[in-house]
């Protein structure tokens, strides 16, 4: 698509290694999302192409994004200190599962060329610009975030440690074809939410909009605490307890971390089992030893783990074992479920999304159909 001319605000410097086609640069927009702002750590070309989202190009889309919802829906959580934790944020009214709980357009959106070539002094210098072009208040909620550290930073080593604290990796716009680094991005809200193996929400990014909605992942009661999760989830606990300290510096607390030994083991040993029977589901070749009780039993363990953000992915295995040994309305009945369970974790263009609503609408025309008693292989089959 040809690069539009957006009305950025462009402070110098720029940095560019010799070997390297495009400068990196800090661009501002003061006037994005209401007068909140944006700022990107990127190439001309890049702004450029996000500048024709609708985010940009139709602004009464992100008008109302950063108040709860557009202000319709009061919000149903508040943010207090919390023991061992600093800031998080709790219920304060029931959430049902599937709910949009709160929604943020981006703050700073790093591209991953930034740390990829340029040398750590040079993007956390634009890193730092792009912080300052800010709305003041918009600013202060940024320069307010955690550092999980309490001593006192330099401006610049400041905002690098909390844009590492409170960064989210968004995979690249699958529209901008020239385009293959994801950004790293802030959402100073949303930010406030703590880490828990078993979250009780899930957050989606909208590339239209430039903006993360977090959805309950189940029915959430007034007083529990608003969890995200910051890692794979289907790790063992002694594998999430070391990265969670290297990379956010706490040692996790949640139920599934402080379980009894003898309990632990059982959720490692449930894990590894996921994971097996996730890799025979999704081989399709004559060989595989893929059965719809399997895919029955992936549902139940994920049920075990409370794993209620990813438990689609057993639901979406399920319909297509059903539909590959011809039972299209257990079929039908899994895919219906891991649409309710799936949407709101993952969002609409999801492919497994898409190849569940197929499913769900016509087993009988989907690739999966009869599938393991036709015995064939499947090239490009999904999941
Ligand atoms: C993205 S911030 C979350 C909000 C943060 N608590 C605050 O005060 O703004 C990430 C930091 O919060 C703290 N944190 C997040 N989850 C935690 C948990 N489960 N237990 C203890 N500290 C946690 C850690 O200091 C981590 O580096």
């Amino acid at each position: 698509m040809a690069a539009r001319q957006h009305a950025w605000t462009h402070s110098l410097p720029c940095f560019q290694p010799n070997w390297a086609d495009d400068p990196i640069c800090v661009f501002t927009d003061t006037t994005f999302a209401a007068g909140r702002g944006i700022s990107l750590v990127t190439t001309p070309r890049r702004a450029n192409y996000v500048a024709t989202t609708p985010a940009f190009a139709e602004p009464e889309t992100v008008g109302d994004i950063n108040q709860d919802l557009g202000g319709s829906v009061p919000a149903k959580y508040e943010m207090r200190e919390l023991p061992g934790k600093g800031m998080g944020l709790i219920a304060t009214a029931h959430i049902r599962r599937g709910e949009p709980i709160m929604a943020n357009t981006a703050s700073l959106m790093i591209d991953y060329r930034a740390f990829n070539e340029l040398t750590k002094p040079e993007y956390k210098e634009l890193q730092a610009h792009a912080v300052d072009n800010l709305p003041a208040s918009h600013r202060a909620l940024v320069l307010g975030l955690s550092t999980h550290t309490s001593s006192p930073l330099p401006h610049i080593e400041l905002v690098d440690r909390i844009a590492a604290t409170n960064g989210f990796d968004i995979d690249p716009d699958e529209t901008d074809t020239d385009q293959h680094h994801s950004f790293f991005v802030l959402f100073p809200s949303i930010a406030r939410m703590n880490h828990d193996c078993r979250p009780n929400a899930e957050y989606v990014f909208d590339h239209g909009t430039l903006s993360q909605v977090v959805n309950a992942a189940r029915d959430i009661a007034p007083g529990e605490e608003l969890t995200l999760g910051y890692i794979n989830p289907l790790m063992p606990r002694a594998q999430r307890l070391a990265k969670l300290k290297r990379n956010w510096g706490f040692d996790c607390g949640c139920a599934s971390c402080t379980l009894e030994r003898a309990r632990a083991d059982e959720s490692d040993a449930r894990i590894a089992q996921i994971e097996k029977l996730k890799g025979e589901l999704r081989e399709w070749g004559p060989d595989s030893r893929a059965c719809p009780e399997m895919a029955e039993l992936l549902i139940a363990l994920y049920d075990m783990e409370n794993m209620w953000t990813a438990v689609h992915e057993a639901y979406t295995l399920a319909a297509l074992e059903f539909n590959a040994v011809g039972e299209p309305w257990t079929a039908v009945k899994y895919a219906r479920m891991a649409v309710e369970f799936g949407i709101p974790m993952v969002g609409e263009a999801d492919d497994d999304m898409g190849e569940m609503a197929k499913v769900a609408e016509d087993p009988w025309s989907h690739w999966s159909w009869e599938r393991r008693v036709r015995g064939e292989n499947s090239e490009g089959a999904s999941s």
